[in-house]
This record gives structure tokens, C-alpha cells and sequence, in this order.
């Protein structure tokens, strides 16, 4: 009987040539299973990831005691398939800005990924870098300074000029977060935080760092209790750190690696010259639906994605939401809105809908609003569906623990009626939003059917 507490690899860790940063479980199902799978399928080089915690240290304690094996369990309807992943090689607590700097001074090290939610890249509403975000100040003036630096941007800009610094040449940068363009999106922030620190680096990023966008795709719930002792049942191992995804994984990327990367196609990803079409249609389609599942499931008392799935309202919102989408999207729908059916109704795939509903602030410029603009754009009405989800997310607004970004608004918005509450909510998510007027009128008269849901907000029904 082996010990269940004792973790070994089998072979010697592949050299850490990638750098991760955000170790939530997203990136041990998605990432790091391709990167596996790509070292598996017996290329010459093999790839590991050093990664670095996100916020907290505690995500890298249990896995640091594993040496960075963990299960990954596939759960489908009918039943777990467990895998251990050994792509991790390294991990380290965020904070730990030497091994971060050190790590970007390796001639080795190709490739910098990302999973820091959308929240992560410290955006304002218009989409550049919100230096009035104190801990986005801070980073500034610590690293003008010769210090560390806190924030996601902050700290590419740390390694980046540490690379700059060693001399060992172009790095890529590639986003794993639900974001459109999210190349684009990392490029902006890191190239305005770097501006306000060292403008000389900004030359050097332009010409050595390639911002790769990708399209990622695979339902990764937040472990629970349950799923460890499934883990433990299924291998005999006591894992501290299991993460449990449906068997569905998709990646599209775009972009160059200046220095080399795995070769993730032989795990199933593609590499396109075009990411948008693919982009909006999984954040109009799953992460929109996703979105409106989460207020209008929890509004109803309900707890998880496939709760709400099954729900006759909920559902027949979603279909609604999903047409409004089709109209406007450049690749076919269908297919994709067959599989989401499937994957949402997975009932074994237990995804919170609180989980989801967090930061909607910052994820419903993405997943709803892009919509309702590219529905303007194209002469069409506005979608009832995409404003109902808008409004659902006002009524949820509870306090601004799930949702930091929502703060000012959330003081502002107890005793105004329905039109100021979807006014000001639009002013504060999309100031930039084509039409506006029209759109607030759709929330606002959707807020005015909804029933009371929230303590903070019900009494300030008009
Ligand atoms: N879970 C999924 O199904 C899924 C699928 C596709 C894409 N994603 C993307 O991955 C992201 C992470 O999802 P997850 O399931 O791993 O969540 P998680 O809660 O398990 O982990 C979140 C990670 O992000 C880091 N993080 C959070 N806020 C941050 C901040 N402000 N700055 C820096 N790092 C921060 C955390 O430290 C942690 O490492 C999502 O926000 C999304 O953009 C998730
Ligand atoms: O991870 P978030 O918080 O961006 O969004 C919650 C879900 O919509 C999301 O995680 C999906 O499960 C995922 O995008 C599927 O690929």
C-alpha cells in the first residue's frame, strides 16, 4: 500500500521554461493539462511551469508540499477519470518577487502566462490602466523605487525589466483570462504601468515582448471537500490541491513566441490568424449565459449552473439571449449552443453560480454589452434578454464584497426607481456604450418587473 501523503515524481521535472502567474484552478485544468499533454506527445523539448500565486500564498503551500503534482479529475455524466498532472515544476508564493525577477532573467524562460481574472488587469471602465487604484499607485512608486511591486501589471513590469536588465531577450506574454483581445489587454496596462515608472521601457517592451490573446475554454469549478475525498477513494492519495473540469477543453490562440513554446497543438490547440470570431462567440454564448444563470439562478434561491439550467425561466432567457447573440456573431452558433446544453446540464459538474457571479462590474462589459453594441451597430433592436441580465446583476447588488469594482455604485444606488438605478449602473460599467439611452430604458423597464430579491435594494422600488 503506498503512502498516501507521499508525492513522487516519476521522471525528472521538465526544465521551467514557462512562467505562470495566478495558480487557481483554471490554470491546473487548462494550461497546465495542455502543456502535459504536449510534453507527452514526445516533442524534443519538454516545458514546465514555474508558477506563482495570484493574491495569497496559500494556493502554493499545499502544492509545494506535493512538489507540484496534483489529480486532475475529469468529470463527465458518467462517471471521474483522475490524471496526475506533472507540468508544474515550480511553485512559489506570489510575493516572492526575487524567484519572480529571477525566473525573467533566464534565457530559457519563452513564454509568461496569465489567469488573474478580469479584475486582475486593473482596467478602468475605458480600458487603460487605473492609476487611481491604490494599490496600482503603490506598484508605481514602489518600483520607481528599485522595490516589488503587488499588482498583476506591476509585476510583469518588475520581470520584464529585470529581463531587460539580464539581457536575455524577446519573452511572450499570453492572457488566459475571459477577456476579449486579452493580449491586447495585458499590452495596454503593462505599457502604461511601465510609462509611469520607466519610459525607457516601454521602448524595450514594444520591440521584445510579443502579447499573445487567447480564446480558453473549459468549465473548472472551485474544489470542495467532496471532491478530495472522491480523489482520495479513486487514486488512495490524500491530495490537497485536486481540481476537478468537464471533459469539454478548448484554446485558440494568436500571436508569436519569440522564444519558443510547447507544442500545445498536439494537446488540441489551434493557432489562427484571427481570435475575435472565436472569442465572442464562447463570451456571448457560455460566459454571457453563464452570467445570466448566476443572477437569475440566485435570485430564485437557486445554488449551481445546472440548477439553473434546469429552471423553465432561466432557461427560456438563456435560448432568448443566445439568439440575440447568434445574430451578431460571424461563426455559426449552433454547434457551439448544442455542446453549452450538454455541458451546462452536467449536473456532476457542481459550478456555484456565486462563484460566477462575482466582479459582474467588470465581466458584463464583455459578455453582455459587446452584444447590445454589435446588435446597434447592425440596425438591430435591442436584445430584452442582455438587458434582463444587466438588470438581474443591479438587483444583486448587495454590497461590494463579491464585486470591489461596483463600490461607488452600490452607495449610489439605494432609493432611486428603476431608470436612475440602470442609468447610473451603465455610466458606471460602460460610459462608452453606443446608444446608452435606448439600452437603459430596456434595464430599467426590466428592473421594474423584477421582484424585490435584494435586502439593501427592496426598498428602494419605485
Ligand atoms: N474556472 C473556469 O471555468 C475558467 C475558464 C476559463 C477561463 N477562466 C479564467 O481564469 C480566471 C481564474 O479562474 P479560476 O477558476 O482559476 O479561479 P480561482 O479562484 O481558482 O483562481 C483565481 C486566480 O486568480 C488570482 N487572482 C485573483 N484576483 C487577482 C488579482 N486581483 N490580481 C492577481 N491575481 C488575482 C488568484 O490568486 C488565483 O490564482 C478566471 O477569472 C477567468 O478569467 C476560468
Ligand atoms: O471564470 P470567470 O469568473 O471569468 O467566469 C465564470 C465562468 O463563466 C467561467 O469561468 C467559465 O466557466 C469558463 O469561461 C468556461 O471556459
Amino acid at each position: 500500500m503506498p503512502d498516501p501523503t507521499s508525492w513522487e515524481r516519476t521522471e525528472a521535472p521538465a526544465p521551467a521554461r514557462i512562467v505562470h502567474l495566478g495558480l487557481g484552478a483554471f490554470a491546473r485544468a487548462h494550461l497546465l493539462w495542455y502543456t502535459q499533454r504536449a510534453n507527452e506527445a514526445g516533442t524534443a523539448e519538454r516545458w514546465g511551469v514555474a508558477a506563482f500565486t495570484g493574491r495569497s500564498a496559500a494556493a502554493a503551500q499545499p502544492l509545494a508540499r506535493q512538489d507540484g503534482l496534483y489529480t486532475l479529475l475529469v468529470r463527465s455524466p458518467e462517471g471521474d477519470a483522475p490524471t496526475t498532472i506533472d507540468a508544474l515544476v515550480a511553485v512559489h508564493d506570489g510575493a516572492d518577487a526575487d524567484a519572480w525577477r529571477e525566473y525573467f532573467r533566464r534565457p530559457e524562460v519563452g513564454v509568461v502566462t496569465l489567469t488573474v481574472t478580469e479584475a486582475g488587469y486593473r482596467r478602468t471602465s475605458t480600458g487603460g490602466l487605473d492609476r487611481h487604484d491604490p494599490e496600482v499607485a503603490r506598484d508605481i512608486a514602489n518600483l520607481r523605487a528599485g522595490g516589488d511591486a503587488g499588482t498583476a501589471p506591476g509585476r510583469l513590469v518588475d520581470g520584464l525589466r529585470a529581463r531587460r536588465a539580464a539581457g536575455t531577450g524577446p519573452i511572450a506574454v499570453v492572457s488566459c483570462d475571459n477577456l476579449p483581445d486579452n493580449g491586447r489587454v495585458a499590452r495596454r496596462v503593462i505599457l502604461d504601468l511601465a510609462s509611469a515608472v520607466d519610459p525607457s521601457l516601454t521602448d524595450w517592451i514594444e520591440q521584445h515582448v510579443s502579447f499573445v490573446s487567447t480564446m480558453v475554454d473549459r468549465i473548472t469549478p472551485a474544489t470542495t471537500e467532496a471532491d478530495r475525498a472522491v480523489v482520495r477513494k479513486l487514486t488512495g492519495r490524500e491530495d490537497r490541491s485536486p481540481v476537478v473540469t468537464e471533459p469539454f477543453s478548448e484554446w485558440v490562440l494568436q500571436g508569436d513566441f519569440p522564444a519558443g513554446r510547447p507544442r500545445w497543438e498536439a494537446a488540441g490547440a489551434r493557432f489562427v490568424d484571427d481570435l475575435e470570431p472565436y472569442e465572442r462567440r464562447k463570451l456571448w454564448l457560455l460566459n454571457a449565459g453563464h452570467s445570466l444563470l448566476a443572477y437569475e439562478g440566485l435570485a430564485r434561491g437557486l445554488t449551481t449552473v445546472a440548477d439553473a439550467f434546469a429552471d423553465p425561466t432561466c432557461r427560456a432567457e438563456l435560448e432568448q439571449l443566445w439568439s440575440e447573440a447568434a445574430e451578431v456573431l460571424t461563426l455559426p452558433a449552433h454547434d457551439a449552443t448544442a455542446a453549452l446544453r450538454e455541458r451546462f446540464a452536467n449536473a456532476r459538474i457542481e459550478h456555484r453560480l456565486a462563484q460566477i457571479a462575482r466582479d459582474g462590474s467588470v465581466k458584463l462589459p464583455v459578455r453582455i454589452l459587446t452584444v447590445a453594441q454589435a446588435r446597434a451597430v447592425a440596425g438591430l433592436p435591442v436584445g430584452p434578454a442582455g438587458a434582463g441580465v444587466v438588470a438581474a446583476w443591479i438587483d444583486h447588488l448587495d454590497g461590494a464584497a463579491s464585486d470591489p469594482g461596483a463600490a461607488d455604485l452600490v452607495a449610489r444606488l439605494p432609493g432611486q426607481g428603476s431608470s436612475a438605478r440602470a442609468v447610473l449602473a451603465l455610466d458606471a460599467i460602460a460610459p462608452r456604450l453606443a446608444r446608452k439611452d435606448v439600452f437603459a430604458r430596456h434595464v430599467a423597464e426590466r428592473l421594474a418587473v423584477r421582484r424585490p430579491t435584494s435586502p439593501t435594494l427592496a426598498g428602494a422600488r419605485p
